[in-house]
């Protein structure tokens, strides 16, 4: 991966909330009509992660055809929406609520419609209130030791989430 995102190298580690959902268990949807996880969102991804060791969350999806960009392949948005997304899900095993501030997409190859992405979220450490976290997408067909399609990094800054969103929620 050819990312220029730098991980700062003295991150504190992230502890898990012992109150958060077991691992193996299904990450729970922090909004039904959330754009990438909500059961209630008409035209959203769907996506429904489960909880991982080390602080992961993992998911498939399918490549639809709704998800077209260039001929045949997935629209980079769609890429980074799905990364966004995952690694959230994965912030959840820290019980914050955490939003995202920077967004990092390093798009290694093109990924054909129709292809069975895993992606795998992952909390890499703290600073303050900031989460650092990575993701990377991979094909589920080309086996466990595959190079990744297309790999990020988000900065996520924990809110109190009364506040944040006192202006808009619904
Ligand atoms: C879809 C929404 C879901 C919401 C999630 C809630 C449920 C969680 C549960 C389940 C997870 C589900 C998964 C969801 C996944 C998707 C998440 C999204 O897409 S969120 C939407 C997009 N993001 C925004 O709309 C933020 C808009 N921006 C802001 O509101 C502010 O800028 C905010 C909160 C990010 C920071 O503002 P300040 O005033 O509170 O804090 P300051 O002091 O500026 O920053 C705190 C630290 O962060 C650094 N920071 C802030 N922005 C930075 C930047 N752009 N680059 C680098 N560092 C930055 C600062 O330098 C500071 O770091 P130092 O401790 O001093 O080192």
């Amino acid at each position: 991966m050819k990312t220029t995102f730098v991980v700062p190298d003295d991150l504190e580690p992230a502890r898990r909330d012992p109150a958060a959902p077991a691992i193996g268990e299904a990450v729970p949807p922090h909004n039904p009509r959330c754009h990438g996880c909500g059961p209630d969102a008409e035209n959203g991804l769907h996506l429904r992660a489960v909880f991982g060791e080390n602080l992961t969350a993992t998911a498939t999806l399918v490549v639809e055809p709704r998800f077209e960009g260039g001929p045949g392949v997935i629209h980079g948005g769609i890429v980074s929406t799905l990364f966004d997304e995952m690694m959230g899900l994965a912030n959840v095993h820290l019980g914050v609520v955490a939003v995202t501030a920077v967004l990092d997409v390093d798009y290694a190859r093109p990924i054909p419609v129709g292809t069975t992405l895993r992606l795998v979220g992952r909390v890499l450490g703290r600073q303050r209130r900031k989460v650092y976290s990575a993701v990377e997408a991979f094909d589920d067909a080309a086996g466990p030791d595959a190079e990744p399609l297309a790999a990020g990094h988000g900065i996520f800054v924990v809110v109190d989430p009364r506040a944040h969103f006192a202006a808009t929620r619904p």
